[in-house]
């Protein structure tokens, strides 16, 4: 498993979304991470799309984290089953520690929060503060609206075409793995740096 990474960071939805293909996405994120031994690290919770995550990731023999602030637990079903639960005091902490314990952040069809996720991280690469792969798996073109916002504000002057290239975007979960080997490792800093 050294050409990838050891643990992979899945942010998505809270919820189902509309298009089937959201769920069989999930599902074979979850799969495709057990059987190639990388650890998943995600938000802690039993609903949406992160539960199917999560589901069959447990399924497939898997190792999961879940990370869910404390307030969340009974709004977004914190999940039982998971081998590894963390139990926040806040959303930042929750960040913090799947920033730290993850390799490799991929961005699955998701919603606010999703995007939150998504830009913070792709923010914190731009400003230096780590060099871990950033996917996004634009499975049914879901991200098309949030890229095209990314690339608009590349057009208007307020980004570099540079931190634009720091997200990948990719068609589907396989190709997500390919992208996730780990960059420099050495490179990656305390959150609280920030
Ligand atoms: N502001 C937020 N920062 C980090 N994570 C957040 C935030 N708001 C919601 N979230 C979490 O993101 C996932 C997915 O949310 P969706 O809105 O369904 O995409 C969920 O765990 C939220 O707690």
């Amino acid at each position: 498993m050294s050409s990838h990474a050891g643990s992979v960071a899945v942010f998505c939805g809270s919820r189902m979304g509309n298009n089937p293909v959201y769920h069989r996405t999930a599902q074979i994120a979850g799969e495709f991470l057990a059987q190639n031994s990388v650890r998943l690290i995600y938000g802690g919770g039993a609903n949406g799309l992160m539960g199917v995550v999560a589901d069959a990731a447990i399924r497939a023999g898997g190792a999961v984290t879940g990370v869910i602030p404390d307030f969340l637990k009974t709004r977004e079903k914190m999940h039982e089953r998971v081998s590894e639960l963390i139990v926040t005091s806040s959303m930042h902490e929750r960040k913090q520690i799947m920033f730290t314990r993850a390799d490799a952040f991929w961005v699955l069809p998701g919603g606010f929060g999703t995007f939150d996720e998504m830009v913070e991280i792709l923010t914190w690469k731009q400003l230096g503060r780590h060099d871990k792969p950033i996917v996004l798996v634009n499975v049914a073109q879901w991200g098309n609206a949030v890229l095209a916002m990314l690339d608009e504000a590349v057009s208007q002057g307020f980004a570099s075409a540079n931190a634009r290239a720091m997200i990948q975007v990719v068609p589907d979960v396989a190709s997500a793995l390919a992208c996730s080997a780990p960059e420099r490792r050495e490179s990656t800093y305390p959150v609280d740096t920030l």
